[in-house]
């Protein structure tokens, strides 16, 4: 093994000095290249001759301007490039490589030795292979197989063979620490260290020790869909990053960055998750919560809710007379069958039911409503929808025109003309002399009757124009009355609804109605207020974009991904989700995400299902597992640890005592992130102000952007998708966690910890402890006065 271990390490200092060599030679190129595009930039005039006399010299200006763009363009992207491997050479100094295989390919003589890193790199004479990218054909071998025959596919066909040995190495500045050859040793060591480290503010890539099971979701390339339904803690997030990360290199002739976009749960999550692919030498794919986008697109509309108003609504207003009423919306508003009715009211929009906003101007109608309606109804019925509303607007165009030339003779217009201010009437007179094509030295005046004309028509048209400008973006359109309506007349608009609403439409329509006329847009009305529009008006949609990856997707409601499914109409989708921590209201009763399959159909849709979890000790595990049912079927990582503990308190003083000793413990252990989580976000408030006496304590709200290191008081669905060294459950009473719609909440707080888990509760613990207590999976403590 010593001598192995030496020929090892002579082997690194090899690479090593190569690596010390390229990245001279690329920082040389990088240099050059850098001053060739500020050179460039910096005389960019100079090669261009600028001449615009007649139409041959604008033409030969335009394609002169046209090569010099193209040329600054090349140069900037092979500076771009230059810099990329650079950054990737440097980081390889620090770790060339952390696996090995020996591959023996059918037909080859001997095996090679095939290692692994986070980028390739060649030998000087560019024959040979000193390291290859994780991402290559042949590595794949080395996530995917144990010693025996294995195979890998390349775009020439599948390749066979036998692999002889698998290597992981340990590497820190250019020395290797430790190697172990996995054919012979029992477990994972490498992932073992890597798991029992601290939690990082950012999440770290994990293309070392990516497992068999992961490696399938990241390169997963069939089928329009790709869903991933994986145990807390199993690597969806970890699995969706190196897809990403994947997907760039696999793809890089065809798809950028920019062309894949992640839909994180929220704004600190984003960051939290936002070094992952800088790590491995690829730029960051755009990030959004859908949240941003629904802002977008409803800023100044209604006051809309966000999910963590409903959520909170959801937690905490369980006495409110409405509750179940609400409950019931959001469940509805949620489902597939509300997708499908809203769909149908739309076509029923194409008989009749169009609601239009009056065009007024100066208090007066120009044209009413129900003009409007007559003339949207009056056509051809075989007219199509959406052409419909087109053809509308041109006639109201028509409309305005004819309007104009009245406006011009009124009497506000003559008083308009008398208010101009001197500098307006300067300009307008330049601007008329223009137009009539009189040059500025000419002698030549403009008539009296023809410059008030034409300074009227300049009025009236400079008044009207956000009519215009209404009428191009539509907004004659009354989305907000047609929306309306669906609750107002629905129970007599159509036959299409029979049957399709639960027991309580009716109470729904009246609360919707009531919301509505109040100004209010609840969180469960967003997605179908704007998918309505969306039909009506036509999608928005984007078509560049080529890959949306839907991370925490248990928390969408099929009606949402029917709706971002239409929003990016070229893209692969891969949602990945776990239903045991569904926290918002209308996935209650969901377990799984058939429901998606008939998205793009079942054979375009694959499911891939995950039950290792990586995150948590095992007795961390062995406990949260115990809290869901069906959790058997979760397997622990073999990571040792101490089993949490619980600990009843008599009163509230006692628990914020018990806390503030606890975290003092914690922090003399050694670990850097620890996470008091609450149920809600008022818990969270009251738990903060109690707890104050923590040093740097700091409260996280659904407005926080960052994912700190330190001691926070956090509600538990903020904590969805991170993780802590440490997780003390503030109060898991019968009081806080009384009812079962709340075990998944409690599952996602419990699931969060890494090494330590502790929880409290004031006096009666919780029913949904009932398990983990009599099967002895949690630590009892006494009572503590
Ligand atoms: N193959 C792996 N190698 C090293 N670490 C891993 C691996 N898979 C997962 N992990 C680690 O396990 C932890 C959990 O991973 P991740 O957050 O991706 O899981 P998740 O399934 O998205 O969890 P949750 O659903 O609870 O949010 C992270 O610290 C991650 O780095």
């Amino acid at each position: 093994m010593d001598k192995e271990l030496r020929q090892e390490q002579e082997r690194l200092f090899h690479v090593m000095d190569i690596l010390a060599e390229q990245i001279g030679m690329v920082e040389e190129d990088a240099a050059r290249q850098r001053k060739e595009v500020v050179d460039f930039r910096k005389y960019f005039w100079e090669d261009v001759t600028v001449n615009q006399d007649n139409f041959d010299d604008l033409l030969e200006t335009i394609i002169s301007l046209r090569q010099q763009a193209e040329v600054l363009s090349l140069s900037q992207s092979s500076h771009r490039q230059s810099s990329k491997r650079l950054a990737s050479l440097r980081r390889m100094q620090e770790n060339p490589y952390f696996g090995r295989i020996d591959f023996a390919e059918d037909g080859l003589p001997k095996a090679e030795r095939i290692y692994i890193g986070v980028s390739s790199l060649m030998d000087p004479s560019g024959d040979d292979f000193l390291v290859y990218d994780w991402r290559a054909p042949v590595s794949s071998v080395y996530y995917d197989f144990t010693p025996g025959p294995a195979e890998y596919t390349t775009p020439g066909g599948t390749i066979r063979g036998e692999l002889k040995r698998k290597w992981q190495y340990l590497i820190r500045r250019g020395q290797i620490e430790s190697m172990f050859d996995t054919s012979l040793t029992i477990g994972d060591e490498v992932l073992q260290q890597v798991l029992g480290q601290s939690a990082d503010k950012h999440m770290r890539s994990i293309v070392a020790t990516i497992q068999q099971e992961q490696n399938r979701i990241i390169r997963h390339d069939d089928g329009r869909l790709l869903i991933v339904q994986g145990a807390a803690g199993s690597g969806k997030t970890s699995a969706a990053l190196q897809r990403i990360a994947y997907l760039l290199y696999k793809y890089r002739d065809r798809i950028t960055a920019d062309q894949i976009v992640l839909f994180s749960p929220n704004a600190m999550f984003k960051t939290y998750v936002s070094n992952v692919l800088p790590e491995l030498g690829e730029e960051n794919m755009q990030q959004v919560t859908f949240q941003e986008y629904l802002d977008h697109r409803l800023s100044g509309t209604y006051e809309v809710e966000d999910p963590y108003g409903q959520l909170e609504y959801v937690l905490t207003a369980s006495d409110d007379p409405e509750y179940q009423t609400r409950m019931a919306a959001i469940r509805f508003k949620a489902s597939v069958s509300f997708f499908e009715l809203i769909q149908a009211y739309r076509s029923s929009l194409e008989k009749g039911g169009m609601r239009f906003q009056s065009l007024r101007f100066r208090g007066e109608t120009l044209v009413s409503a129900e003009e409007m309606e007559k003339k949207f109804y009056g056509e051809d019925a075989s007219f199509r929808f959406s052409g419909r509303i087109e053809w509308l607007a041109t006639w109201l165009n028509e409309r305005i025109n004819e309007a104009e030339k009245l406006e011009r003779r009124k009497p506000w217009v003559q008083e308009a003309i008398e208010l101009l201010s001197n500098e307006q009437y300067e300009l307008a007179y330049a601007r008329i002399r223009k137009k009539l094509g009189l040059k500025e030295d000419s002698e030549e005046d403009v008539e009296g009757d023809h410059l008030t004309a034409e300074l009227a028509r300049m009025i009236v048209r400079k008044k009207l124009k956000p009519l215009r400008e209404g009428i191009s973006t539509l907004q004659f359109v009354n989305l907000n009355d047609i929306y309306r309506r669906l609750y107002e007349d629905s129970l007599h608009i159509g036959p299409w609804l029979e049957g399709k609403v639960p027991d309580a439409w009716a109470d729904i329509c009246q609360l919707t109605v009531k919301n509505l006329d109040e100004g209010r847009l609840s969180y469960e009305d967003t997605t179908p207020f704007l998918l309505l529009n969306e039909l009506i008006l036509g999608f928005q949609s984007n078509v560049s974009i080529r890959h949306v990856l839907i991370d925490e997707a248990q928390d969408y409601s099929p009606l949402q991904f029917e709706f971002i499914k239409r929003l990016f109409p070229a893209a692969k989708m891969t949602v990945l989700g776990d239903f045991h921590q569904a926290v918002f209201a209308h996935a209650a009763e969901a377990v799984d995400f058939d429901v998606l399959t008939h998205l793009y159909g079942a054979d375009q849709t694959e499911a891939i299902t995950l039950q290792r979890s990586y995150r948590s000790t095992k007795p961390i595990v062995e406990f949260t597992r115990s809290l869901i049912p069906g959790g058997e079927v979760i397997e622990p990582f073999e990571r040792n640890g101490n089993k949490p503990v619980l600990t009843a308190v008599t009163d509230h003083e006692v628990l914020h005592r018990s806390i503030s000793d606890q975290v003092v413990e914690l922090k003399s252990q050694g670990y850097a992130t620890i996470a008091i989580i609450c149920k809600s976000a008022t818990e969270s408030a009251v738990a903060f102000k109690a707890l104050s006496g923590i040093d740097e304590l700091k409260l996280v709200t659904h407005s926080s952007i960052e994912y700190k290191q330190g001691v926070v008081v956090i509600p538990a669905y903020l904590a969805k998708g991170i993780e802590f060294d440490a997780v003390l459950v503030n109060d898991a009473s019968t009081r806080v966690y009384e009812y079962e719609s709340l075990r998944r909440l409690f599952y996602t707080a419990c699931t969060r910890a890494m090494h330590h888990l502790q929880l409290y509760s004031v006096g009666t613990v919780s029913p949904l402890l009932e398990r983990a207590i009599s099967e002895g999976h949690v630590q009892v403590d006494e009572i503590c006065h």
